[in-house]
C-alpha cells in the first residue's frame, strides 16, 4: 500500500460535499421559493476564530446561501449576546444560528447555546440535540464528530464490531464521536487525561479518533498495523522560528502502520464547514416542511 493511498483527504471530500449541497440550495430556490439562511456570532478578536468565521461566511455564500454575521467587541455581556440569539430564534430568514468559540470569560458559553433553538443550532451543541442524539431522535449532529463519521464510513463501510478508541471527552468532539460510533454498533472506548494505559488502549483499536488539542500527543507506534487514524487536532506549533500546524498524532511514524489517516491540515477541519452547510440545509427543509432535495 503506497503512502498517498493511506491518506484520508478531508478537504477532497468536502469540496464534493460542498458542490452537492450547492446543487440542492439551487433546487430548494427554484422549486420552493427560498434560500437557507446562516447566522454566525463572533464575540471578539480570536485570531484564528476570526479566520474561521471568514470562511464560513464565505463557504455559505459560495453554497448559495444566506449569510449573517455579528461581530461584537469582547467586552460583550451575556444578557447582549441573549438578547442577539432571542432576535435570530424569531427571524424567519434565519434558518441556523451558531456562536463561534472560544468565547470571553465574562459569557458562559453553554448559557448561550441552550438559549438557540434547538430547530437552528446547526452547531448540535444545544442539550436537546446532544440528548437527540444519544436516544435516536432526529436532531441536528456537532459538525467536526459528523464529519469524522462521514469519513470513516467512505474508507471503511460497515462500521459495526469495529473497536473505536475516542481520546478526549469534550463535549463538542469526543462524546458526540464516540456516541455517533456507538450508534454504528462499534465497541467504544473513551480515553482521557486520567486513562491509566494509553498506549495499551491505543494499540488495541482498529478506529482511532483524537481529538485532545496536544500537538503530536498521540505516538506511532501505538497506531496498530492497518488502524484508520481521525486526527482531530489543530495545533500550532514553532519549528525553527516557523509556525506549523501539527495534529494530535504523530503523523509521521502512524502514516506507515495504518491503513487510512487524515492529515493535519486537509483532514478533519475542512469537513467541519462542510458539515455545518449541510445542517443549514436540513435545518432549512424541517423548518419549511420540505423534503431534503436528493
Ligand atoms: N461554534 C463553533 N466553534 C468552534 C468550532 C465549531 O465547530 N463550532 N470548531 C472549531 C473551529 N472551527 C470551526 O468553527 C474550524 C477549525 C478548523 C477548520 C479548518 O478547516 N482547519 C484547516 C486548517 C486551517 C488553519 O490553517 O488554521 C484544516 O484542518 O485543514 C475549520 C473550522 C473551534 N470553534
Amino acid at each position: 500500500m503506497s503512502d498517498s493511498s493511506r491518506i484520508i483527504d478531508g478537504k477532497a471530500f468536502a469540496e464534493k460535499l460542498r458542490a452537492k449541497i450547492a446543487e440542492q440550495v439551487a433546487f430548494l430556490k427554484e422549486k420552493h421559493g427560498f434560500t437557507p439562511g446562516l447566522a454566525v456570532v463572533l464575540v471578539g478578536e480570536d485570531p484564528a476564530s476570526k479566520v474561521y468565521v471568514r470562511n464560513k461566511g464565505e463557504q455559505t455564500k459560495a453554497a448559495g446561501m444566506a449569510s449573517f454575521e455579528y461581530k461584537l467587541p469582547d467586552t460583550t455581556s451575556q444578557a447582549e449576546m441573549l438578547a442577539l440569539i432571542d432576535k435570530l430564534n424569531k427571524d424567519p430568514n434565519v434558518n441556523g444560528i451558531l456562536c463561534q468559540l472560544p468565547v470571553p470569560k465574562q459569557i458562559d458559553p453553554q448559557a448561550i447555546i441552550n438559549a438557540i433553538d434547538p430547530d437552528k443550532d446547526v452547531d448540535g451543541f444545544h442539550v436537546v440535540n446532544a440528548g437527540k442524539l444519544a436516544t435516536g431522535g432526529e436532531g441536528l449532529v456537532p459538525c467536526t464528530p459528523y464529519g469524522c463519521l462521514l469519513l470513516l464510513k467512505d474508507r471503511l463501510g460497515d462500521l459495526a464490531g469495529k473497536h473505536a478508541v475516542v481520546i478526549g471527552r469534550s463535549n463538542i468532539v469526543g462524546k458526540p464521536m464516540a456516541q455517533l460510533l456507538l450508534n454504528e454498533s462499534c465497541t467504544v472506548t473513551i480515553a482521557h487525561s486520567k486513562t491509566k494505559d494509553l498506549p495499551d488502549e491505543v494499540r488495541r483499536a482498529d478506529i482511532v479518533v483524537a481529538a485532545v488539542g496536544r500537538p503530536e500527543m498521540v505516538k506511532g507506534d501505538w497506531i496498530k498495523e492497518g488502524a484508520t487514524v481521525i486526527d482531530v487536532g489543530i495545533n500550532r506549533i514553532e519549528v525553527n522560528g516557523k509556525g506549523k500546524l501539527v495534529g494530535d498524532v504523530e503523523y509521521a511514524t502512524a502514516l506507515p502502520r495504518a491503513a487510512g489517516i487524515t492529515p493535519v491540515p486537509g483532514g478533519v477541519g475542512p469537513m467541519t464547514i462542510g458539515l455545518l452547510l449541510r445542517n443549514t440545509l436540513v435545518a432549512a427543509c424541517r423548518q419549511r416542511g420540505v423534503k431534503l432535495p436528493d
